[in-house]
């Protein structure tokens, strides 16, 4: 502020007074013209605000110093001064206020930044809380190492202050069991998060709604997904007439080297796609590239997991700091010209009576008997908008980034790589297709595709809202609590995983040979929020995989020098990007 008046004040008389070499207050404080003729420096500091009388006629007398003569003016408020005093004067004024507003702010933020339940029994705190900041700044960087060393140093539950909010980080499978399961009444929502906060979208749909809203979306999604065959025959069909597609796509670059996730995910939302609008996409269709693009930009350019819970006034700060407007203008694009737009083009040839074709359809008709029995329901167009959203963009990027990593981790083992396809020659053979009944016959592929998920966790960390005070462990976890459930913590547990941070499908087997599913293998989650698309996810994974290890060899794009196994964490956890070229067995 001091500086913004003295620039004012320089400005204003040089501006007027062009021959000025020097000026000269009454109060004998000289400071330097700052005109392109190079005069020489007088402390600028001691112009202010001293120098100027503040009463109510101020008037401020200045020894004009040029070149030869020395000349007195005086100045007056009708002069060109007046807009000068007048500027200190509000400065002064202003520098009381704002001092005391900021003492106030300060206060306040305190205050808000406190957290009420300290002193009772919550989990223990990993490190002492910063003034104001709490733990947030341990929120930055790799968060999954970041809660591992917390861990270590406070124990499998422990306590964070982010700016004021009451956060508890729960490790370990016995405790993630308990909370998700045991207290599932008193932890069943989701914190609100940004994404439906810029949108407008709170308590829409699946991922973010709750309370009762969530249950009828839950239980209409799980039963038009069961309508649709999910987990059956019907089902795997429709994955494997996208298989088909891209297999044929994956064959066309003639075992050149290429990205895989892009071309991945198309194939595996076009089966997501043909669920909800009832139809796929060609893979070069602009409009579908567009809706892919933003739903990729959903996790690539995702806020940190501690910014997706954060406030909207990070998006109200100058400037895009966390990429939260692109994130908006994606998600709002994939809204509007994606999911409206698609239920516009449903409900135009849409009749009760007819069988419903598609996700959307069916939920059209629900919704229209919903209202014609007058029972109260939550079915409307804007839960359903979410809804398309949320399938679309839970039940791409999972799947896809999974089958990534299992590409990957087969250019770090080709043995393994071999043996699978050694296995489905031998069970399936070379000449037809897999398909979803063979998969029984195919153990240790099974083993391998667990074995990827546990080993990536590609989901690593959910979240909830407490809605009710519980206890865990003797400590209490009070109402208004959010939590972070580290999954990986029980993916790569020491004491249920020999190894935890090798690659070793044949953990998932017994000794003869025989498929296990121990408790801890969580990677769709526990309790009543478990993924709603599992059954799909898996039928998946077995065919697009399958058949990829049948008709071709992974191998890297530098045989010398093998892609990194680092991942890239947003909200999931992907591989960095790598290239992989297909060389079809059949050639
Ligand atoms: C390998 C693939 C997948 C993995 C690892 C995965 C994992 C998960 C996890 C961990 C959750 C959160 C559970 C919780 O908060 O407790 C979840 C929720 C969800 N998933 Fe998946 N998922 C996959 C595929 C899919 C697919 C294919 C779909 C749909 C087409 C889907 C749709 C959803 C939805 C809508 C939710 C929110 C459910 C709710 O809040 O009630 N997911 N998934």
């Amino acid at each position: 502020m001091l500086d913004t008046s003295r620039q004012v004040l320089m400005l204003d008389i040089l501006q007027t007074s062009a021959d000025v070499r020097y000026l000269q207050t009454s109060a004998d404080v000289r400071y330097l013209q700052t005109s392109a003729d190079g005069c020489q420096t007088i402390k600028p500091e001691l112009i202010y605000p001293r120098t100027f009388s503040m009463g109510s006629n101020p008037t401020l007398t200045i020894d004009i110093i040029t070149e030869h003569t020395t000349r007195q003016t005086e100045f007056d408020q009708a002069t060109m001064l007046t807009p000068l005093l007048v500027t200190v004067t509000t400065t002064v004024t202003s520098w009381t206020l704002a001092t005391g507003v900021l003492v106030l702010l300060v206060v306040y933020a305190w205050s808000k930044t406190r957290l009420k339940c300290e002193g009772s029994n919550i989990p223990p705190f990993p490190a002492p809380a910063k003034p104001l900041l709490g733990h947030t700044l341990l929120m930055k960087g790799n968060i999954l190492d970041n809660f591992s060393w917390m861990r270590k140093k406070a124990g499998d539950l422990f306590s964070l202050n982010l700016l004021g909010q009451h956060w508890v980080v729960v490790n370990g499978y016995g405790n993630l069991r308990e909370v998700l399961v045991k207290h599932a009444d008193k932890t069943q929502d989701r914190p609100p998060d940004l994404s439906s906060k810029i949108l407008g979208e709170d308590n829409h749909g699946l991922m973010s709604s709750h309370g009762r809203n969530w249950k009828e979306q839950r239980s209409i999604t799980n039963s038009i997904l069961r309508e649709f065959g999910m987990g059956k025959q019907i089902m795997a069909e429709k994955v494997l007439f996208e298989v088909r597609f891209f297999m044929e796509k994956l064959a066309s670059f003639k075992g050149q080297a290429i990205e895989l996730p892009h071309i991945m995910s198309a194939a595996v939302c076009n089966v997501v796609c043909s669920i909800t609008v009832g139809h796929r996409f060609d893979y070069d269709d602009e409009y579908y590239k567009r809706m892919m693009d933003n739903a990729n930009a959903f996790l690539v350019k995702s806020p940190s997991l501690y910014v997706f819970y954060a406030g909207t006034i990070l998006k109200r700060l100058p400037g895009d700091w966390f990429g939260i407007k692109q994130w908006e203008n994606c998600l709002s694009d994939l809204n509007e010209n994606f999911c409206k737009f698609q239920i516009n083009k449903v409900k135009q040839d849409f009749s009760s009576d007819n069988v419903p074709e598609s996700f959307i359809a069916a939920y059209l008709q629900q919704m229209r008997k919903k209202k014609e029995s007058e029972k109260e329901s939550y079915l409307d167009e804007p839960n359903l908008i979410s809804l398309i959203k949320s399938l679309i963009l839970a039940g791409t990027e999972t799947s896809s980034t999974t089958i990534n990593w299992c590409v990957l981790l087969c250019l770090h083992h080709p043995e393994i790589q071999e043996k699978v396809f050694d296995e489905i020659k031998t069970h399936v053979g070379t000449t037809r297709p897999p398909c979803l009944s063979d998969m029984p016959n195919l153990p240790y592929l099974s083993a391998v595709i667990r074995e990827t998920q546990r080993f990536a966790g590609i989901a690593p960390v959910l979240s909830r809202q407490v809605t009710d005070t519980f206890e865990v462990q003797g400590y209490l976890i009070p109402k208004g609590s959010r939590l972070f459930l580290d999954i990986n913590s029980a993916l790569h547990d020491e004491t249920t995983w020999e190894n935890p941070h090798q690659f070793h499908p044949e953990r998932f087997l017994d000794a003869s040979g025989n498929l296990l599913k121990p408790a801890e293998f969580i990677p769709f989650g526990l309790g009543r929020r478990v993924c709603v698309g599992e059954a799909l996810a898996r039928t998946e994974l077995d065919l697009f995989l399958a058949t990829m290890f049948q008709r071709f060899q992974f191998e890297p794009e530098n045989p010398t020098e093998l892609p990194t196994l680092d991942a890239v964490l947003t909200l999931g956890r992907s591989p960095k990007p790598y290239k992989v070229r297909f060389l079809d067995r059949n050639m």
